[in-house]
């Protein structure tokens, strides 16, 4: 197990990057905790994979350091570093049984014979494969070749890190939500470092203790889900995460009042530092929004509500803008005209996509 650190890392697929866009990743310094469950979450081709092969050591960053334990393997090849990796697709020996299969990574480390017992038979149960232990891989499903690559990747309990490379794309749904769960347990059993790519932030909810969002090559939020979800640093992160996303609204914001066209909204803070130039919005979450037929308020007027089962989501026009509100359990709310009232202290202000502090 090790604490990965990296260190002004950024890389650019092409030589001479000048402008931020010429740059898979973007310049960053990032520290991955011992034993933690994380999440790297991000839109496709936001370089997450670019970020994964780093650490593993199948690409080398063209600027900046890898450390392991303090230790600089920027320039150690991929078996050197000690890592676990499972991709997307299976990756398994056809003609091997799921025993032989799960075996091999123990036994090229020469462990004895029933160490790599012991080892198979508790990661084939964690897997629910115990029964098929002695099947031959080419007979398997997909789902259960993938099973037996996840089940590769954290047989060994001597590696650095075990990274994840959007694991459950092959799985059928139903079985998603069951191994979904399962290897959360299985992180906080083997308590080791993990890193699990995927643009699903379910999935990433679900396995992390941290999150890591990724936009256009950059991190732009690390925290742990509840954080993400109260307090976006990002307008991305407000609107990928959550679901429908926060609604960001372009703004003017003076002092502790942001003006949407016609409309004041009072802000919890005044904001007296904000950049000059820079898009200046607002984001507040659905579920942040109350309803009132009347009153003070937003003025609305709603022109849909869908009734997803716990919750009901109602689609509003405000100002020019779309606007979601969420409607608590059993809310009888009509289409046409209301009022939407916000939570002061839940009304963030944006500079350039990024979160502004506000000054008490
Ligand atoms: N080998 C490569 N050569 C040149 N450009 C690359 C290479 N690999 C990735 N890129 C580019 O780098 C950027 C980041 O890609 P990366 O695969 O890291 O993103 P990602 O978030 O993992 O996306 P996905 O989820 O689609 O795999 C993209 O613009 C991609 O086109």
């Amino acid at each position: 197990m090790a604490t990965i650190k990296l260190d002004q890392l950024a890389h650019a697929y092409r030589p001479n990057p000048q402008a931020p866009s010429d740059y898979a990743l973007r310049p960053l310094n990032l520290e991955w905790r011992d034993g933690g469950a994380y999440a790297l979450l991000g839109p496709s081709g936001c370089g997450k994979t670019t970020l994964l092969n780093i650490i593993s050591g199948l690409v080398r960053p063209s600027e900046g350091r890898v450390l392991f334990d303090g230790r600089d393997v920027t320039d150690v090849p991929t078996e050197q570093r000690n890592i676990a990796q499972v991709f997307q697709f299976p990756v398994v020996y056809d003609t091997m049984t799921v025993y032989e299969n799960l075996a091999f990574p123990l036994r090229n480390r020469g462990m004895s014979r029933s160490e790599v017992d012991g080892r198979v038979r508790e990661i084939a149960a964690m897997l629910d494969m115990s029964a098929e232990l002695n099947r031959r891989a080419s007979r398997l499903t997909a789902d259960a070749k993938q099973k037996i690559s996840l089940g590769r990747g954290l047989v060994r309990n001597d590696v650095a890190a075990v990274l994840f490379d959007e694991p459950l794309t092959v799985i059928d749904p139903a079985l998603k939500w069951q191994l979904r769960s399962q290897l959360k347990q299985l992180q906080a059993r083997v308590g080791r470092t993990m890193i699990y790519v995927t643009h699903d932030q379910t999935e990433a909810m679900t396995f992390a203790d941290t999150v890591v969002v990724m936009f256009e090559g950059e991190v732009v939020q690390i925290g742990t889900p509840a954080e993400l979800f109260a307090r976006p640093a990002h307008t991305f992160v407000g609107y990928f995460i959550g679901s429908p996303g926060m609604n960001v609204l372009p703004a003017r914001v003076e002092g502790d009042r942001a003006q949407v066209g016609g409309s004041t909204i009072r802000l919890a803070q005044g904001y007296p530092r904000l950049p000059d130039g820079e898009r200046i919005e607002i984001g507040i979450r659905p579920e942040d929004l109350r309803f009132a037929a009347s009153g003070e308020g937003l003025p609305i007027r709603i022109s849909r509500v869908d009734d997803i089962g716990r919750i009901k989501i109602a689609r509003a026009r405000f100002e020019d803008h779309d606007l979601n509100l969420v409607l608590p359990e059993g809310a009888q709310v009509a289409t046409g005209a209301g009022v939407a009232v916000p939570v002061p202290d839940r009304v963030h202000v944006y500079a350039g996509g990024h979160l502004v502090e506000g000054e008490a």
